[in-house]
């Protein structure tokens, strides 16, 4: 089974267009969790444009399910949050300051020193640590010599074929998949997942763990509430 982690960003994006606390993104979380969720993903970015890091610092007391933190350790801030509220698992994820949303995956060659260094501080403390990566060979072969334990497959170039070409779109990941199956490394996936192409990938990739989904979820949450959404993406994942 894949288990559905629910990315609320854009809960707190919402809340910080007036200051106030309207929406509640605590309250928002719980029940979420209570709507069947596995987990909880929130992306502290620098700027604290949603979620903000005293949201995770909150958040981390109340959760029941998997809480995942992504964000991105070249920022020290990022790594201190991250060990003081020791996470399930935290997403390493290789985004610019202010960049609109993330848009790649690690250079594991490249950075496999860094990686392996950072990603052993987060692991002796008790996280699972997971990297974002694109559905390359040769970025997954490399991720498995940093020691993390998952691989996140950054999904949106599958989303934006999918329409057009379904297994087109999802052949490259069907290789990454096996690939990081094979070596031993845990599968999750993210970045533009939605209702449409969200079984097609999870049918295709039987060894996935676990998906985050936020933007396209909270989305269909306006149109269709926020219980009956999450049971929606849940159903697309049990078949
Ligand atoms: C890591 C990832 O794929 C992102 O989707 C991210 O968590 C979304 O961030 P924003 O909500 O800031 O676009
Ligand atoms: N890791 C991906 C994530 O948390 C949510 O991405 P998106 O559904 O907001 O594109």
């Amino acid at each position: 089974m894949t288990n559905l982690s629910v990315n609320i960003n854009k809960i707190a994006t919402l809340r910080n267009a007036r200051g106030g606390n309207n929406p509640d993104v605590i309250k928002a979380a719980l029940d979420i969790e209570r709507f069947g969720a596995h987990g909880i993903t929130v992306h502290p970015r620098p700027d604290e444009r949603h979620i903000t890091y005293k949201d995770v610092v909150d958040l981390k007391k109340v959760l029941s399910t998997e809480f995942n933190i992504e964000g991105n350790p070249t920022e020290q801030s990022f790594v201190d949050l991250v060990l003081q509220n020791t996470p399930k698992q935290v997403t390493l994820v290789p985004d610019a300051r202010g960049q609109l949303t993330s848009n790649h995956g690690w250079n594991t060659i490249e950075h496999q020193t860094y990686l392996k260094d950072i990603i052993a501080v987060f692991k002796s403390n008790g996280i699972r640590v997971s990297i974002f990566v694109d559905p390359i060979i040769e970025m997954i072969e490399a991720a498995k010599t940093t020691g993390t334990d998952h691989i996140e497959l950054y999904t949106e170039s599958y989303a934006k074929q999918f329409s057009a070409s379904p297994n087109e779109a999802i052949a490259p990941y069907i290789k990454a998949a096996n690939k990081a199956h094979e070596l031993g490394l845990g599968i999750n996936a993210g970045h533009d997942l939605d209702l449409q192409n969200l079984r097609f990938f999870a049918q295709h990739i039987p060894v996935l763990h676990e998906v985050s989904i936020g933007h396209a979820l909270i989305c269909d949450a306006i149109y269709l509430g926020l219980e009956n959404t999450v049971q929606l993406y849940k159903r697309q994942l049990s078949y």
